[in-house]
């Protein structure tokens, strides 16, 4: 894990943003296409905005979400509706967006997971997978409260998975981790001083069931690159 610190969020997103496209334009020049993930919670608005006043054959990217709350993208919590208006705007409207959530079974993630799966399971590896990271170290929705982790971490999991946390709203459906790890690289993006305390102690630990963010720090098969600033 490679620890990136910024004196301030303005310079994070500018670096960050210019470190994505490059990664996406590489992929594009050697693939024809690239794949980006990213999560949602506060933290990456100002990151997709400044991703959507980015230069890049956006045309040729897919974009979906590390998890989702099970919601219509209408909905005020909707991780795709925060990506749509922020995200998938300017010079990033071409891109092209997978929903994780299924209109079929609009009441119950459980019954919708496979058909979100299957979306999934058509994906290459992921280009650039960008994580957040939440005070009780949880990171997509892979909630150390919920009674799907152990199955969210399992090394047979499927690709997605429908979970309920007992500390936060909503059914959500998340990515797995290993399907997850199946990316080229991953960014962890946190912003403010406690995500760093969180991050030391996830560091300072083993168990990610306790904190499945280790599931991803503790690992060596994908390059992991933490970009923090305190405000
Ligand atoms: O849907 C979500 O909420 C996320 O994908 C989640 O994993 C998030 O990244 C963390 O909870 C951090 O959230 P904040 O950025 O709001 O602190």
């Amino acid at each position: 894990m490679q620890l990136h610190t910024f004196d301030s969020s303005a310079a994070l997103n500018q670096q960050f943003a210019g470190e994505i496209s490059s990664r996406l334009a590489a992929a594009i020049t050697e693939k024809g296409t690239a794949t980006l993930v990213v999560s949602g919670g506060k933290t990456p608005l100002p990151l997709f905005k400044a991703l959507s006043e980015t230069d890049l054959d956006w045309s040729r990217v897919t974009i979906t979400l590390a998890d989702d709350r099970w919601l219509p993208e209408t909905h005020a919590d909707s991780n795709e509706g925060l990506v749509k208006a922020n995200l998938l705007q300017g010079k990033a409207a071409t891109a092209r967006f997978i929903s994780l959530f299924d209109s079929e079974s609009p009441d119950d993630a459980y019954k919708g997971a496979a058909a979100v799966a299957a979306r999934i399971a058509e994906l290459p590896v992921f280009d650039v997978l960008i994580l957040g990271m939440g005070e009780d170290g949880h990171t997509a929705s892979l909630f150390p409260c919920s009674k799907e982790i152990q199955a969210g971490l399992a090394a047979q999991a499927p690709v997605a998975l429908a979970v309920t946390p007992a500390t936060a709203p909503y059914q959500r459906l998340s990515l797995s981790k290993t399907r997850l790890l199946n990316s080229a690289v991953i960014y962890l993006h946190l912003v403010g001083p406690k995500k760093l305390t969180v991050l030391e102690q996830a560091m300072a630990g083993q168990d990610p069931l306790q904190m499945p963010v280790r599931a991803f720090l503790q690992q060596q098969q994908v390059p992991v690159h933490v970009m923090f600033t305190a405000n």
